[in-house]
């Protein structure tokens, strides 16, 4: 008899992870009998006793994980399946990339971070990182139809005194790139040259806007927070007719539970049995995505070493925390006073009645923390004219939203993401929720506190 997705769904009882494999009638010779398979829509006859013919069995363990891995599955086949392909393997490429980068910067000196004209940093990892993405995402679409916007260019590092430095990123770009196999892509047939590098740095120069399609990359998100060896993120979104469609974030040192970090020295440090397993570099990091109107957010673990990236992956459904109650949430902030006021955010905090100590963390790693329910809240009330750039948000709104959230300015608007390079007329901070009743008192809040406050 033939059974449908939901009544197959509610006969999985097996407390054990999502399986997945390929190949013509194997499942007999390698599931035991109480596995149930996912029977996907062409095999919806599909008879548990004869043998199937199919090109690909997946086998849950539990209801939730079948439902959600048929929801993978239909996301696969939307719109966008290949962009957000290519951007996860982009994005997973980059933080392998960071993770190296991190462990020289932590191990040896400064001669890999740079300040920029505005005082803050850059380092070897942000630029190799964005000739990496634009490298991988030209090849996957063409470089002429790639339009891309993404934080730094190649100013500092077209100056003469910059050779050692540039020198470090083309070696930085080619020892990523000589992984390519492992990620389905043909091997160069030669290393990029110092011009191929640049080239694809600069490119990067797109001015955005309301019209057409541009990829928006923040090669290295809390760059402070990664030279002090902690939190940071890779951030890539696609951006359509002025709004985000697609949005990646790698987080190398976020592992894919909360559980594995440790608290006492800050948010970022990841327990000692992690760290001392040198070799365990993706327990310690995840890459979450998702896809505007693809019905949820997913998570995945950084690549093992040696394997292959496979598409899909064993990602698993995030989701935002269910708390509204605001004596139990956590509220969290960009760790520098300079970019965002903590009086303010602390006024706000006592008046809505969070008792929790803030979380502060760099990074869109709040907007990752957020997406899966590690906290409920994220605020950032920057100084008067200090102007939000569209990289330091779009990946992580899509990612937020999906999983369930609301993001908005403090007026309650969406932000804008298509006037440019900046949120233009945003409406004094940003505020994100796991859920409305939470957004609902921040607003209250900020608007009551608003006017008595110095910023
Ligand atoms: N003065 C000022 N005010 C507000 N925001 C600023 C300011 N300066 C920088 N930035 C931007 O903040 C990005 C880092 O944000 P974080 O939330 O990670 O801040 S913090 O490092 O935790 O304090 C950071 O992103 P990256 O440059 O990619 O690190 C900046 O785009
Ligand atoms: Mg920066
Ligand atoms: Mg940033
Ligand atoms: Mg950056």
């Amino acid at each position: 008899m033939p059974i449908s997705c939901s009544n197959f769904a509610a006969q999985i009882p097996l407390p054990l992870a999502l399986l997945r494999t390929t190949g013509k009638n194997n499942y007999p010779a390698i599931f035991p009998s109480n596995f149930y398979i996912n029977p996907r829509p062409i095999l919806f006859n599909y008879n548990p006793s004869s043998r199937c013919d199919c090109k690909q069995i997946i086998c849950s363990a539990t209801a939730q994980d079948y439902s959600d891995t048929l929801e993978f599955e239909s996301m696969e086949l939307g719109k966008y399946s290949k962009e957000l392909e290519v951007a996860v393997k982009a994005v997973q490429m980059a933080c392998l990339l960071c993770q190296r980068v991190q462990e020289s910067v932590l191990a040896k000196s400064d001669e890999q971070v740079q300040a920029k004209a505005d005082d803050s940093l850059v380092t070897v990892a942000d630029w190799s990182v964005q000739a990496t993405v634009s490298w991988v995402l030209s090849e996957a679409f063409g470089s002429e139809k790639v339009s891309i916007v993404a934080e730094e260019d190649v100013q500092v590092l077209s100056k003469t005194d910059s050779l050692g430095l540039l020198d470090a990123v083309v070696k930085t770009v080619n020892r990523c790139l000589t992984e390519v196999p492992r990620f389905g892509l043909t091997a160069l047939a030669a290393p990029l040259g110092t011009s191929e590098v640049l080239e694809a740095i600069g490119r990067c120069n797109s001015p955005g806007g309301p019209n057409g399609r541009f990829w928006v990359l923040d090669p290295v998100d809390g760059t402070l927070g990664f030279v002090r060896g902690d939190q940071y993120a890779i951030a890539l979104a696609l951006i359509e007719d002025g709004e985000p469609v697609l949005g990646v974030l790698g987080c190398p040192n976020y592992p894919m539970k909360k559980e594995w970090l440790n608290y006492h020295n800050g948010y970022h440090r990841i327990l000692s049995r992690l760290s001392s397993a040198a070799s365990a570099s993706w327990d310690k990091g995840c890459v979450m995505y998702a896809r505007k109107g693809g019905g949820g957010a997913w998570m995945q673990p950084l690549l093992h070493k040696e394997k292959k990236f496979v598409w899909p992956n064993s990602a698993r459904k995030i989701k935002v925390s269910t708390i509204d109650n605001p004596a139990l949430a956590t509220f969290c902030e960009p760790v520098e006073k300079a970019n965002s006021s903590h009086s303010f955010t602390a006024g706000l905090a006592h008046s809505v009645g969070l008792r929790n100590q803030p979380l502060r963390v760099y990074s869109m790693v709040k907007y990752a923390a957020i997406a899966r329910g590690d906290a409920e809240i994220f605020m950032k009330f920057a100084r008067a004219g200090y102007k939000e750039k569209i990289w330091d948000h779009a990946a992580g709104v899509v990612i937020i939203q999906e999983a369930g959230g609301v993001v908005t300015d403090a007026g309650g608007n969406p932000l804008c993401f298509s006037k440019g390079l900046y949120l233009e007329g945003l409406d004094r901070g940003i505020i994100a929720c796991s859920g409305a009743i939470l957004h609902e008192k921040i607003i209250a809040a900020v608007d009551a506190s608003w006017n008595s406050s110095s910023l």
